[in-house]
C-alpha cells in the first residue's frame, strides 16, 4: 500500500474544515479544494478561517484534468451531491478512493452508482461544527469520522481502509472503523432524524432534550419510525441504540444546534428531504407508517417556503 499523496476535498464547509488544515499540513500542494466560479473566487480571495487561522488552500476546478487523486473526500450537503459527483470526474482514476462524509444513508450508494462500489468507502461524522461567513471554531481533538467497508474485521482490513487509515494516522485525524458500517449509518441517521427534525421544526437547541418531555416525544417517535423502516430492511437497530444516544444527548452543550436548524437560521435550504423525506419514501415502499416524519417533512418545507418568501 502506497501512502496517499494527492487528496481532493469538494465542500470546504463545516465538515470540510474538520479535514482540510490537518491534511494540508502533511500533504502541502498535494491537498486541494475543488471549486469553480464565484465559489473559487471567494476561496481564493478570502479563504476560510479555522480556529482563528486563515487558510488559502490550493484550488482545482472540475475542468482541470491533471490526473486522478488518491482520495476524494465529498463534504457537500445532500442537495449538492449530484453536482459534486459530476465535478469530481477527472479526479477519479482506477485506484481512487471516494469518501462521501454526508449524513443520511444513501450518499455511498449514489456515489457507487456513478463510479462503482470498488471506489467507495462508507462514512459518517460524529462531530458538530458550525461554519458562518467562512469562519469555524472547534476543538480538533473532539469529534471523529467513522469509515470503512460495509463490514470490517480488525485483523483483515481492506487495502482501501488501510490506505485511508494510514492517511488519517499521519494527519492526526481521529477515526473509528466500525465492524458494521451499515448499522452505524442507520444509527446516525436515526439520531439525525429525531434530533435535527425536532430542533428545526420547533426552533430549539439540543439542550431542550434535557428539559422537555414534549421535545423528547417528537424525537423518540421519529426515531422509532426510522427503526421500524431499518428493521424492515434487515438492519438491526432498536432500543439499545436509542439508549446509547440518550446518554450522548444528555451531555451536549445546551445551546448547540443540529445542522438543519443552523441552515434555517442562516436562511439556507435544509437536508429535510434526505432526513424525514427518505423515511417517508422508504415507509411508503415498505408499508411502514411514518406520520411524525411526514409532519416534519411538510412542516420544514413550509418553514423553508416562509424563509424564501414563497408564501
Ligand atoms: N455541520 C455539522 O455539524 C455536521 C454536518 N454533517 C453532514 O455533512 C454534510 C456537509 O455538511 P456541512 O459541512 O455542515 O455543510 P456546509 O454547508 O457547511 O458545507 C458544504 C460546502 O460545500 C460547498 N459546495 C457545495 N457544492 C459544491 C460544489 N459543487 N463544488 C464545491 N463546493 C461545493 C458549499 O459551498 P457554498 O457555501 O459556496 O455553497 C459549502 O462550503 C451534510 O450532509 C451534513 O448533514 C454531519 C455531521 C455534522
Ligand atoms: C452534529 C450532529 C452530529 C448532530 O445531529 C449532526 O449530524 C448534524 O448536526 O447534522
Amino acid at each position: 500500500m502506497k501512502p496517499m499523496k494527492k487528496v481532493t476535498l469538494i465542500g470546504l464547509g463545516a465538515m470540510g474544515v474538520f479535514f482540510a488544515p490537518r491534511i494540508s499540513e502533511k500533504l502541502g500542494a498535494g491537498f486541494r479544494i475543488m471549486a469553480s466560479g464565484a465559489r473559487k473566487d471567494r476561496l481564493e480571495q478570502k479563504g476560510v478561517t479555522v480556529n482563528g487561522i486563515n487558510y488559502r488552500f490550493p484550488i482545482v476546478t472540475p475542468e482541470d484534468n491533471d490526473g486522478p487523486s488518491d482520495l476524494v473526500i465529498i463534504a457537500v450537503k445532500g442537495y449538492d451531491l449530484a453536482q459534486a459527483l459530476k465535478d469530481i470526474k477527472y479526479q477519479v482514476g482506477p485506484e481512487t478512493i471516494i469518501l462521501p462524509v454526508l449524513n443520511g444513508i444513501d450518499s455511498e450508494k449514489r456515489t457507487a452508482d456513478v463510479y462503482g462500489q470498488e471506489h467507495v468507502l462508507y462514512s459518517y461524522m460524529r462531530v458538530s461544527i458550525a461554519m458562518k461567513d467562512g469562519k469555524a471554531e472547534f476543538d480538533p481533538e473532539k469529534g471523529l469520522i467513522h469509515f470503512g467497508e460495509e463490514k470490517n474485521d480488525p485483523g483483515h482490513f481492506s487495502d482501501k481502509v488501510l490506505a485511508v487509515k494510514e492517511l488519517f494516522d499521519r494527519c492526526g485525524i481521529d477515526y473509528k472503523i466500525d465492524s458494521d458500517m451499515i448499522k452505524g449509518l442507520w444509527f446516525k441517521f436515526m439520531c439525525n432524524v429525531g434530533e435535527n427534525m425536532t430542533c428545526a421544526m420547533f426552533g430549539i437547541p439540543f439542550g431542550a432534550f434535557q428539559k422537555s418531555a414534549d421535545a423528547n416525544y417528537f424525537r423518540r417517535a421519529a426515531m422509532w419510525e426510522v427503526i421500524r423502516v431499518a428493521n424492515r430492511l434487515g438492519v438491526d437497530i432498536g432500543q439499545n441504540e436509542i439508549d446509547r444516544q440518550e446518554h450522548t444527548i444528555g451531555r451536549l452543550p445546551y445551546q448547540n444546534k443540529p445542522s438543519t436548524l443552523q441552515d434555517l437560521e442562516a436562511g439556507k435550504h435544509t437536508e429535510v428531504d434526505m432526513f424525514a423525506g427518505t423515511v417517508v419514501r422508504l415507509g411508503k415502499e415498505l408499508g411502514v407508517e411514518t406520520p411524525v416524519c411526514e409532519m416534519f417533512w411538510h412542516g420544514i418545507h413550509l418553514i423553508e417556503d416562509r424563509i424564501f418568501g414563497n408564501i
